[in-house]
């Protein structure tokens, strides 16, 4: 096969990393784990003795037809707990996986590296059954899934990810392990799901965080305003919610980007 760059083909065909991954993962023999991008199927055969069953969504359709017959060969006893779907893990719907079987309850992926974080957002979003994960992605891309306030690369991503779970990095791993070798380095992210920061609308918040980030150097006063409607109203909700003006969106917890979409809320 020849691996496309569209979509992120890069293969570990390192046993060792393999191995890695799965032992971080924290498996529990009762999960479901959802795969995204099985691709050749290394991580695959790993995780199959380590759990109930796999869901793996592979989006080339030669790949997707192909796992089944990689993994009933080279571990035939544990083939029926395999399903594949052929899909893009960035639409796939809770009802096109719940056809595929029980609900997955985690998440363990070398994700391709450019659309990671949709990816990993759309999952949490769409299936609140994953309790739990751990992903591959490039290393920077890690900091800033895992980053908190004031660190220097927080931003949407990190915050997005905070609102559906605690994220923190669980290693880095060499580009040497890949085939092809890509030009960057990649890292682990561990998961666990935590109860939403806050009894408001999921998208009330995040139009915060994308208008607070979107003019990252400005105060929460100037950068708020249009989504408000007016400066003095952008003060007005900040003060309710009790964060100051001057503040800047990089110094706010996810839980106080929710105060200000409640402060919002008519
Ligand atoms: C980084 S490779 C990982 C392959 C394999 N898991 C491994 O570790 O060797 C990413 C895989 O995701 C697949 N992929 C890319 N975009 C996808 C999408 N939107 N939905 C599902 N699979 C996707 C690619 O075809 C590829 O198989």
């Amino acid at each position: 096969m020849r691996p496309t760059k569209k979509l992120g083909q890069n293969f570990v065909h390192d046993p060792n990393t393999v191995r890695r991954i799965v032992a971080s993962a924290g498996l529990a023999e009762s999960d479901v784990v959802l795969e995204v991008g099985p691709g050749l199927g290394s991580l695959t055969l790993a995780l199959l003795p380590a759990c109930r069953a796999v869901v793996a969504v592979e989006i080339d359709p030669v790949l997707a037809a192909r796992l089944p017959r990689t993994v009933g060969e080279r571990a035939p006893g544990l083939a029926d707990r395999l399903t594949v779907v052929g899909a893009d893990a960035m639409r796939i719907s809770a009802e096109q996986l719940r056809v595929a079987g029980p609900p997955p309850t985690a998440l363990v992926a070398n994700l391709p590296y450019n659309v990671a974080v949709p990816v990993v957002l759309h999952l949490l979003a769409e299936l609140p059954s994953l309790a739990h994960g751990l992903v591959m992605v490039q290393a920077e891309v890690a900091d800033r899934m895992a980053a908190g306030p004031g660190n220097k690369v927080y931003g949407v991503p990190s915050v997005k990810a905070a609102w559906f779970a605690e994220m923190r990095r669980a290693g880095t791993v060499p580009r040497s392990v890949f085939w092809p070798v890509p030009n960057v380095d990649s890292a682990l992210v561990a998961f666990t799901r935590r109860p939403a920061p806050a009894d408001v609308d999921r998208g009330a918040v995040f139009a915060v965080v994308d208008a607070a980030f979107a003019q990252r150097r400005k105060t929460l006063r100037a950068a708020l305003a249009g989504w408000a409607g007016s400066p003095a109203e952008a003060e007005r909700v900040l003060a309710a919610a009790g964060v100051p003006a001057t503040a800047r969106g990089e110094q706010l917890s996810v839980a106080d980007f929710a105060r200000i979409a409640q402060a919002a809320t008519p």
